[in-house]
């Protein structure tokens, strides 16, 4: 069995700081994402208002005019194009709500040149497949099932001895950070130890969750700049699920009661504010 380090909230307090008088939308952290599509707009609007609510100062949003008009019916505060982005990005999003199968041409340049780029990128869902070619930092955010499917593509499926075996040998082959989700996530680096991040809440499985910590990622990363990313993406993980916790009404010990995924959204600001205190 592999050993993982289990993270706290004492973990997650060295990676949010509060906003002080000397601060700009930038110094807050840009995020920028290219998620959602006519398909699955919804995946971008979550995405988008976790990023703000996890406290970015500026998020920026690239797509196709119908999405960035679901973006921008829910959040004006964003900044959308067909190409926006390109400057002062400290953290890109991309993948959730998309299908590789329907990748344009276009979508799929622009798709690789921010995975060449300098800025680390949260690689989730239906941009999976870029991971290995990525020479950015990258973080890639797989759940049970595209985990499978991502060992396959990369010839990794022969047996290892544990899920956190497996994700350490992943985090090794891409040369960045592996984030499987779970009830249970364990992130690993190309380098030491694996991290488990308890979501302490079932309801937290719900569809659009995991766009959602797609969100939180990009705010937290784009926040900490100069912070091992492993340890960026496991306090955001964090944040995610007390987030979930705080909307559940699970606090108190009591089983709780169902949440959606805007609720987890919505519950950031308080879940950081339990952290600062
Ligand atoms: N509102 C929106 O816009 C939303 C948009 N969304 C977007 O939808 C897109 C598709 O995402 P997806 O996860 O639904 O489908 P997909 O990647 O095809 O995998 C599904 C198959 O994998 C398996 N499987 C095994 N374990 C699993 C697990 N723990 N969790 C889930 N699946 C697991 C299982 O196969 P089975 O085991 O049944 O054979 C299952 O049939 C993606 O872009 C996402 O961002 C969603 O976020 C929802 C809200
Ligand atoms: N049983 C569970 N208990 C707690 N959290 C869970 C459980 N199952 C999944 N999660 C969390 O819910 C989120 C689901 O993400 P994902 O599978 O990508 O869903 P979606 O694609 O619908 O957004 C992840 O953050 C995952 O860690």
């Amino acid at each position: 069995m592999s050993e993982a380090r289990e993270w706290s909230r004492v973990d997650t307090a060295r990676f949010v700081r509060a906003a002080t008088r000397d601060d700009d939308k930038y110094s807050r952290g840009v995020v920028a994402l290219r998620t959602g599509s006519p398909a699955y707009p919804g995946a971008a609007v979550l995405g988008v208002e976790a990023a703000w609510r996890a406290g970015a100062g500026f998020v920026r949003y690239a797509g196709e005019q119908r999405v960035i008009d679901a973006v921008l019916a829910r959040r004006p505060e964003t900044v959308g194009g067909p190409d926006t982005g390109r400057t002062r990005v400290g953290a890109w999003v991309i993948g959730s709500g998309t299908d590789p199968e329907e990748r344009t041409d276009a979508e799929a340049r622009a798709l690789r040149e921010i995975v060449s780029g300098t800025a680390p990128v949260v690689i989730d869902a239906g941009a999976l497949d870029l991971a290995s070619g990525a020479t950015a930092p990258v973080v890639v955010t797989p759940h049970a099932g595209e985990f499978a499917r991502l060992r396959e593509r990369l010839g990794l499926a022969d047996a290892d001895q544990d899920t956190a075996a497996e994700v350490r040998r992943m985090a090794a082959e891409l040369h960045g950070v592996v984030l499987r989700k779970g009830a249970r996530t364990l992130i690993a680096g190309p380098d030491g130890p694996v991290i488990a991040v308890d979501a302490g809440t079932g309801w937290l499985a719900t569809a659009g969750t995991g766009d959602v910590l797609a969100g939180v990622l990009g705010a937290v990363i784009a926040a900490n700049p100069c912070a091992p990313l492993a340890e960026v993406a496991a306090a955001g993980t964090w944040l995610h699920g007390h987030a979930a916790r705080i909307a559940a009404g699970v606090g108190g010990g009591g089983t709780g009661h169902p949440i959606v995924a805007l609720d987890v959204a919505e519950a950031l600001p308080l879940a950081i504010a339990d952290v600062l205190s």
